[in-house]
């Protein structure tokens, strides 16, 4: 059966804090001129999942395009694991997105919008941990710490993230975990332990130069303690670090247990609370993702449309 030529567009109206009008009129328009009928479904935080699983059903899209953060994104994506023959678009909203960054997606709107119709897309691995989908970047300790304060604290915008940054780093303590993968089980002092799926936090900080979304592993990543050098060169975007100070473990399953006490936890940029252990787990080749490029450049990815 040939693939309906349909979008259905996700918009959370509250996401990012602007008004979504002027970008359903143009997913509509862009629509049109390629000859795509096009369902909007808004978001309510009522019910959305049981209800955009309806729009799947009644009439099965090529495409899902999603404007709504973090959130709105895992929500889709999860549906989507039923359907792997549906492509995932992404259009920016206004906060950062780890997913859109790593990937390369363009943050101006028209031109997010060319990729998330056009004929380029990937495949990438979803990651479950303590039965919660992620799609990026988990970890224990440090960032999570970070986001927490985020959370809660008033200061927005860069200044404030750097803000927070600072009072995470004075209140932030090592703590010691049992690290099981594949191949590895071991105790360690930790600052953070980062499940890696993507390559790159939202920041743009590189932290996992080696991984690949799309090779049905994720990557184990143990800072072992503070150290000023290691840490400008995961900044720096550096593939080589002191073995000491910083472990990467590909695999495709670990178990991670806070042997000092419950650690705080984030999925996704999202915090967690306090955990004693966490679980994860590789999905494999989950979902796929519309990105930009010539195809000859990307590897895993099929022209379509
Ligand atoms: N119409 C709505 N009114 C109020 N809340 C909503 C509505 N639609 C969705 N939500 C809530 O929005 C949250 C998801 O937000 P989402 O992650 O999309 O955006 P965000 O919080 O701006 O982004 P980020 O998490 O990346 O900062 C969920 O908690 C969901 O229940």
């Amino acid at each position: 059966m040939p693939i309906p030529k349909h979008v259905l567009l996700v918009v959370n109206p509250i996401s990012g804090g602007t008004d979504k009008s002027e970008l359903i009129e143009l997913v509509q328009k862009a629509s049109q001129k390629k000859s795509f009928t096009c369902d909007v479904y808004e978001t309510t935080g009522q019910n959305d999942p049981e209800n955009i699983r309806e729009f799947l059903q009644n009439q099965p899209p090529a495409r899902v395009l999603i404007a709504g953060g973090d959130g709105t994104i895992t929500l889709v994506a999860n549906l989507l694991r039923d359907y792997p023959e549906i492509i995932m678009g992404l259009l920016p909203v206004g906060s950062a997105n780890g997913l859109a960054t790593d990937f390369g997606l363009p943050v101006n709107l028209s031109e997010a919008l060319e990729v998330a119709l056009g004929p380029v897309h990937r495949c990438m691995d979803g990651m479950l941990l303590n039965g919660k989908l992620g799609l990026h970047l988990s970890d224990l300790g440090l960032n999570a710490h970070l986001v927490k304060n985020y959370e809660s604290g008033e200061a927005r915008g860069k200044w404030g993230y750097a803000k927070e940054v600072i009072r995470t780093l004075t209140e932030h303590d090592i703590f010691r975990v049992r690290i099981q993968t594949d191949t590895e089980l071991f105790v360690t002092d930790a600052t953070i332990v980062i499940l890696a799926n993507a390559r790159m936090y939202g920041t743009g900080v590189i932290v996992n130069p080696k991984g690949d979304i799309c090779d049905g592993v994720f990557e184990v990543i143990v800072a072992t303690r503070f150290d000023v050098i290691e840490l400008a060169k995961v900044i720096a975007g550096s593939t080589e670090f002191d073995p000491d100070v910083v472990r990467i473990i590909p695999t495709t399953q670990a178990v991670v247990e806070c042997l000092s006490g419950q650690a705080l936890f984030q999925i996704d940029g999202e915090y967690m609370g306090k955990v004693a252990r966490v679980e994860a787990t590789i999905l494999p080749h989950m979902l796929s993702i519309a990105v930009p490029g010539a195809l000859e450049e990307n590897k895993n990815t099929i022209a379509e449309m």
